[in-house]
């Protein structure tokens, strides 16, 4: 029986000893690695973030001081200490426990997280209300150096320093992102870590200055007109003193003692208060110490030797997308690349190292990765910005204030569009076709497969003006009757053109929509079948065409339904055509959509190739029959 079987919620740590709580560690260490070699998840931060838990749940009082996760991605032991241990092996899994904190699920969970950067806002939120309701308890953001690139965290650390009540920021830094943290703030951090004389320095600056053999007077005598300037050299943490903040740190992650000496003095002062915490990203697993990017998000693996199982090695999108822009960045100079701290996720690994300086990690920055390509692309070149489509929600005014408003040719990579999976709600692509394809000026396609992919990315580059091209997570699909027809703006891909009923598939929907054709062929039916390509704009030329020759057109898309390319159709059809086609909309409803891997749920949420086939033959049947025609 290992320590951690007693315990089930925070109250139990809280009488351990300094030798339980290092056993617990232990013990904790072990149970997440035993369950998330079978179901993969965010490995590295949660080894990273042991202590630090432990120490907060030891020195706070959850749920009632709120412990605030910022991404979430690292509250694995959060859950595990509060009551979730045995549910921790249905993390990120259909109707299993969430990857991310969800209030929902348990009230130690206070806000929801998933999107970086926002627990500073958040906790800030919660303080500023405690005060107002003159309640009396701590109130904790927990935020990853990578996460302290975003700006939201400066906008609120910039707001929160002149509170006059606590509010604790605690900074776990690792010295990482998913991959290697990046930009100027990110070697301050380092600065404040490497000099061990920054750690120790808690004295008198005077008497520190009075050792230093006839140096010593000399300078006390400068430094006392200029006390504020000598602070900034010898105080750790100055920037985050001077906006605010009681500076506390750095201290070691991973000492249990520290940890819990640091928090019991932070509760104590009744003002900003920054704890800068120093961890080991992956820490206690070699393999994750030693590649911490790998087993940032991981799939399930061998916990003997770290290797992760086999995903048979299958060619993704991003794969494909950035092997492309590298054969297009040879042919053209003008190219350059840009994510917002993505640099694996997104397939620009390759470009960054054959073109170094045209590649740019700006941290996780979207809003910024948007306006910064908008300068750029002002300046002559072709800026391509590869974020996920989740993140890019972020950078909407960018996108039409600073890119589309000029008529910038700024090729947006969205990757990550449609169904996601095990990321749940926070990180489903389901909304850029509503947010993107009413956007003036900006043209979004939405490829089928590998070929139209390429072929798109081909006409984004030549293309003079903004485009957006959308493509989903995982496997690429290629079509073996890819027609390949050359691209022409708002010019859909017709493949097999008949009379009665159109399927129009918009971007991965065609691997099924495919399928789906093909059943309905066997019926000896008559249908057309389509590749929309261009969601914006639309083909009217094609859809005139086909409400004049087909009794139905039904349309596809992973995206919610409002604003969707299927009622752009119904719009436009309603407004331009004479015809009595009936449109139906095949899209996902407007919700938010939890957990799941993708397969299990198109099936929740009916657009798996039998529903779908049901559903087609259910209302062709019906409207036969409303018709007297059957
Ligand atoms: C707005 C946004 N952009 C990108 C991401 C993807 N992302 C998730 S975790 C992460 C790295 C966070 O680094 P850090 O906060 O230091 O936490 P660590 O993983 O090092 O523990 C990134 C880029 C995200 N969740 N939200
Ligand atoms: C926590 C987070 O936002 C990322 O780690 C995300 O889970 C990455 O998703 P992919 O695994 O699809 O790259
Ligand atoms: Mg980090």
């Amino acid at each position: 029986m290992t320590i951690l079987n007693r315990v089930n919620s925070p109250s139990d740590i809280k009488k351990l000893s300094k030798l339980e709580l290092e056993q617990l560690a232990y013990s904790i260490r072990a149970h997440l690695l035993e369950t998330l070699s079978v179901t993969g998840g965010h490995l590295s931060s949660n080894l990273g973030v042991v202590e630090l838990t432990l120490a907060l749940h030891y020195c706070f009082d959850s749920p009632i001081d709120k412990l605030i996760w910022d991404v979430g991605h690292q509250s694995y032991i959060h859950k595990i200490l509060t009551g979730r241990k045995e549910q921790l092996k249905t993390i990120r899994s259909f109707k299993g426990i969430s990857g991310f904190p969800k209030t929902k699920e348990n009230e130690h969970d206070v806000f929801n997280t998933g999107h970086s950067s926002t627990s500073i806002s958040a906790a800030l939120g919660f303080a500023k209300a405690r005060d107002l309701k003159n309640e009396k308890n701590h109130i904790i953001s927990i935020i990853g150096d990578g996460s302290l690139t975003g700006g939201m965290a400066f906008e609120a650390l910039n707001n929160a320093g002149s509170l006059k009540s606590n509010f604790i920021v605690v900074l776990n830094d690792n010295n990482m992102s998913i991959s290697k943290n990046v930009g100027g703030l990110s070697k301050y951090l380092d600065s404040l870590r490497t000099e061990p004389f920054y750690t120790n320095f808690k004295g008198d600056i005077e008497q520190f200055l009075k050792k230093i053999p006839k140096i010593g007077d000399n300078v006390i005598n400068t430094v006392r007109k200029s006390k504020e300037s000598i602070k900034q050299f010898l105080v750790p943490g100055m920037l985050f003193e001077e906006l605010g903040f009681t500076y506390l740190g750095p201290v070691d992650g991973h000492n249990l003692v520290d940890l819990i000496q640091t928090f019991k003095n932070a509760k104590r002062l009744n003002q900003p208060v920054f704890i800068h915490v120093k961890t080991k990203k992956g820490k206690g697993y070699k393999p994750a110490e030693e590649n911490p990017a790998k087993f940032h998000g991981t799939q399930s693996f061998e916990l003997k030797t770290g290797i992760v199982k086999a995903t048979n090695n299958q060619e993704t999108y991003s794969d494909v997308f950035g092997k492309k822009i590298v054969e297009l960045a040879n042919k053209d100079e003008r190219l350059v690349a840009i994510t917002a701290a993505m640099p694996e996720g997104t397939g620009l690994k390759s470009f960054s190292k054959i073109f170094p300086k045209r590649f740019y990690d700006v941290g996780i920055a979207e809003q910024h990765a948007v306006t910064f390509a908008a300068g750029m692309a002002a300046s002559g070149l072709k800026p391509i910005v590869a974020i996920y489509s989740s993140f890019l929600q972020r950078a909407y005014d960018q996108i039409i204030h600073d890119v589309c408003l000029q008529n910038l040719p700024v090729i947006f990579a969205i990757d990550r569009s449609g169904l996601v999976g095990n990321d749940g709600e926070t990180h489903q692509g389901i909304f850029d076709i509503s947010f993107l394809s009413h956007i003036p000026n900006l043209t979004v396609i939405s490829p089928k497969d590998k070929l139209d992919l390429i072929q798109g990315l081909e006409f984004a580059i030549n293309h003079n003006g903004p485009v957006a091209i959308r493509y989903p997570k995982g496997k690429i699909y290629e079509c073996n009757e890819s027609i390949g027809m050359p691209y022409t703006i708002g010019k859909s891909e017709v493949i097999y053109k008949e009379k009665d009923i159109a399927l129009i598939a918009v971007g991965n929907t065609y691997e099924t929509v495919n399928k789906v054709y093909k059943k309905l062929k066997e019926k000896n039916l008559n249908v057309t079948l389509v590749n929309a390509r261009f969601i914006k704009p639309i083909d009217e030329e094609l859809i005139k065409e086909l409400t004049r020759e087909h009794q139905f057109i039904f349309t596809f898309e992973e995206n919610v339904i409002d604003g969707g390319y299927g009622q752009k159709v119904q719009y436009f059809v309603k407004d331009g055509c004479e015809n009595n086609t009936i449109i139906k909309c095949f899209a996902l409803p407007n919700t938010y959509i939890e957990q799941g891997s993708i397969t299990e749920l198109r099936y929740e949420y009916g657009f798996d190739e039998n529903t779908l086939l049901e559903k087609i033959n259910d209302m062709i049947t019906n409207t036969k029959a409303d018709k007297g025609e059957v």
